[in-house]
């Protein structure tokens, strides 16, 4: 997949801007001119969200009634005109003139990864961040998985209320087992390939194995999706008498976790409580590039890679290797000064939402 040109109105600082793209892009400038604007109206371009808020009203650039994007996309060897607007009143996203109706499915169409300081502060905030960074990666890999995800979530909601009205909730426990255990049967053979591209990259990277990963379940485990069932159905029949008291569903892939751990000497530490800044952004980009390669290999389209100043955090050795596993994508990179093997590069500054090309 490849990003031709974009135009962007209005959206956030940026008021009127035509860009036409090439293989790596970095956006470079002081702080709060637009840099993370710029990816965000790109991920929005592709998703039909934002990345940093979901009020999406606050987007609209400040005095404006709406903001409009377009991009000029090759997508499976085919061009495509993908359209966003909003306004107060409505959202509109089209592809080729068309509008569409479920843009939450736009993950699958268009697979991009984010690299974003956002991010590595929702891996710290808690369980329900972490499983929505999963959620969204096996998503992009797999539809089947993302309408199991939103039926699952139907159902539970549905649950709940049963719960919280003192009726009998059985009438929901089967489609919730097995829109469940399909799911947590899918993230956990995720999790193995994550884990095992996680070592690859870390050697490329470090020479060394830097990064364990732990799903962690409410439900017991299994080797397979029919084990998990049935340990489901033992666990809500374990957990009835206090779901009752509490009035919501307590197991499920909804109550998961997801734990990273860095590897020091041999022994293992939680990154997100023992884990220095430099530790945390490595463990993060080297989970993040584990992604783009499985990605990379599952799916026809090559995603394209938002990387929000994230680079200059590195020293120069490991700038270089991570560049080695993402130079052959697309490449969207904001950074506040020049990196300076990357100089050859076309290098856009943006200067109070205004960009100009090689400035
Ligand atoms: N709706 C909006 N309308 C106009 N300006 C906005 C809106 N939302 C945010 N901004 C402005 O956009 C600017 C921030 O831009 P952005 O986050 O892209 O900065 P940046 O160049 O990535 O900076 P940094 O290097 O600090 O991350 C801020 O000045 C902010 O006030």
């Amino acid at each position: 997949m490849r990003l031709i040109d974009l135009r962007v109105v209005n959206f956030r600082n940026l008021k009127n801007l035509n860009l036409n793209f090439f293989d790596v892009n970095i956006f470079y400038g002081e702080n709060a001119q637009g840099k993370t604007n710029i990816l965000e109206s790109i991920y929005f371009l592709f998703s039909g969200k934002s990345f940093r808020t979901k009020n999406e009203r606050e987007i609209i650039r400040w005095g404006e009634e709406s903001f409009y994007l377009r991009g000029d996309v090759n997508w499976q060897n085919q061009n495509l005109v993908l359209e966003s607007a909003l306004s107060e009143l409505e959202k509109k996203i089209k592809i080729n003139q068309k509008n569409l109706k479920r843009y939450r499915d736009m993950v699958f169409l268009f697979p991009i990864i984010l690299f974003s300081q956002e991010e590595i502060e929702n891996f710290k905030k808690g369980p329900s961040q972490r499983r929505y960074l999963l959620n969204r990666f096996i998503s992009t890999l797999s539809y089947k998985y993302h309408k199991a995800l939103s039926e699952y979530y139907k159902t539970l909601y549905q649950r709940n209320l049963t719960l919280k009205s003192g009726r009998d909730v059985s009438v929901w426990n089967s489609t919730l087992i097995k829109l469940g255990s399909y799911i947590l049967f899918q993230r956990l053979s995720i999790v193995e390939e994550i884990k095992s591209k996680v070592k690859e990259v870390s050697n490329k990277l470090l020479e060394k194995n830097f990064l364990e990963i732990e799903y962690i379940s409410t439900v017991p485990l299994g080797d397979s999706e029919e084990e998990i069932a049935k340990n489901f159905e033992v666990m809500l029949k374990a957990k009835e008498a206090e779901e009752k008291k509490k009035g919501y569903t307590l197991v499920g892939p909804h109550r998961d976790d997801i734990v990273l751990r860095i590897i020091r000497d041999d022994i293992q530490y939680d990154l997100r409580k023992y884990g220095s800044a430099g530790e945390k952004k490595l463990g993060y980009i080297i989970w993040k590039l584990a992604q783009v390669e499985i990605l990379s290999e599952k799916r026809k389209e090559k995603p394209i890679l938002l990387i929000d100043d994230l680079f200059g955090d590195l020293d120069e050795y490991k700038q270089k290797r991570v560049w080695d596993g993402i130079k052959d994508f697309q490449i969207f990179l904001t950074t506040p000064i020049k990196i300076e093997f990357l100089r050859d590069f076309p290098h856009f500054l943006v200067k109070n939402g205004e960009v100009t090309l090689n400035a």
